[in-house]
């Protein structure tokens, strides 16, 4: 039975008059503990699945499931990281991640808690930075301390909206590398959305196109059947990675090729306008 469900969902945003349906009858299911990278295009909806995943929106058809139940309202059961780290700047590192465990978990004594805390810093690698702001940090370890924050909550969803996009392209596979090896250790369900087809193949356990918008849906599916651990520097002599990336980059690409078509296609409407007549002519002495 699918953990997590979009099904049938539509949602816009704005007026009837000026609407903009960003999701026409999209479904998808995630099984427990899997990974799924969903990839599209920019303006496609990636943020906004995040929020009804979230439950940040509600659907204006069609239901967001978790565990078989209504999403409901935004909760430490459904952890975001964002692109934009979403720290509170000025609070330290142990500062940021204490602020979200108390919250959540308030019965929880000193000691423990703060046992707890650094169990979570040194998982992110950020062992010897407890004290520094997010404003000492650099973009990698901010958004190292925004997934350290995150997992602290024991999310039973991780929505991941672009984590790593804003990152250079070391600390990008880098910090790939180490989400991976927490949720091995760690398993829980991962909904990542990316726009990059190489994060996507080595990263997830699925790939979920999403068409471009407006009425944007869930396209044709990849398995990424590749084993973990999966090592960076032999997969890209792997021929099953080599495949699965051309196939997927195509797929893509012939979506974007469709939506193109389609809108160079559609009819403008034109204002019913009368020409204007030239009148008698007038000469002037
Ligand atoms: N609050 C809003 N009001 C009106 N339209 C919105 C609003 N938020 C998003 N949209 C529109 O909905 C569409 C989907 O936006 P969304 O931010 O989900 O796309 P995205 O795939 O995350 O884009 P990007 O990759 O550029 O961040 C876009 O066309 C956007 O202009």
């Amino acid at each position: 039975m699918p953990y997590l469900e979009l099904d049938n969902v539509s949602f816009g945003f704005g007026p009837m008059s000026n609407r903009y349906e960003v999701f026409e009858q999209a479904t998808l299911s995630v099984e427990q503990n899997e990974f799924v990278a969903v990839i599209g295009f920019s303006g496609s909806g990636k943020s906004t699945l995040v929020s009804l995943l979230a439950g940040l929106e509600q659907p204006d058809s069609g239901e967001v499931r978790i565990g078989g139940k209504p999403v409901g309202e935004p909760g430490p059961d459904k952890g975001v990281v964002f692109q934009n780290y979403s720290l509170l700047p000025w609070l330290s590192v142990y500062g940021n991640i204490e602020l979200a465990v108390k919250q959540v978990f308030p019965k929880m004594g000193r000691d423990e808690r703060k046992d707890y805390i650094q169990h979570y810093i040194d998982m992110v690698s950020l062992s010897g930075s407890e004290w520094k702001l997010p404003g000492e940090l650099s973009g990698g370890m901010r958004q190292r301390l925004s997934l350290a924050r995150t997992l602290a909550i024991k999310p039973e969803v991780l929505l991941l909206d672009e984590p790593l996009s804003a990152l250079d392209a070391l600390t990008r596979s880098q910090l790939q590398d180490e989400i991976i090896r927490i949720w091995e250790v760690d398993r829980r369900t991962v909904v990542m959305i990316t726009n990059d087809v190489d994060e996507a193949v080595i990263m997830a356990d699925r790939i979920v196109p999403l068409t471009p918008g407006p009425s944007a849906t869930f396209g044709r599916e990849f398995a990424v059947d590749l084993a973990r651990p999966r090592d960076r520097a032999t997969l890209n002599f792997n021929p099953e990675f080599k495949h699965l990336r051309n196939q997927v980059t195509n797929y893509m690409v012939s979506l974007d090729q469709e939506a193109r078509r389609l809108s160079s296609t559609v009819e403008l409407p034109l204002p019913d306008i009368q020409p204007v007549r030239p009148g008698p002519q007038v000469s002037i002495a």
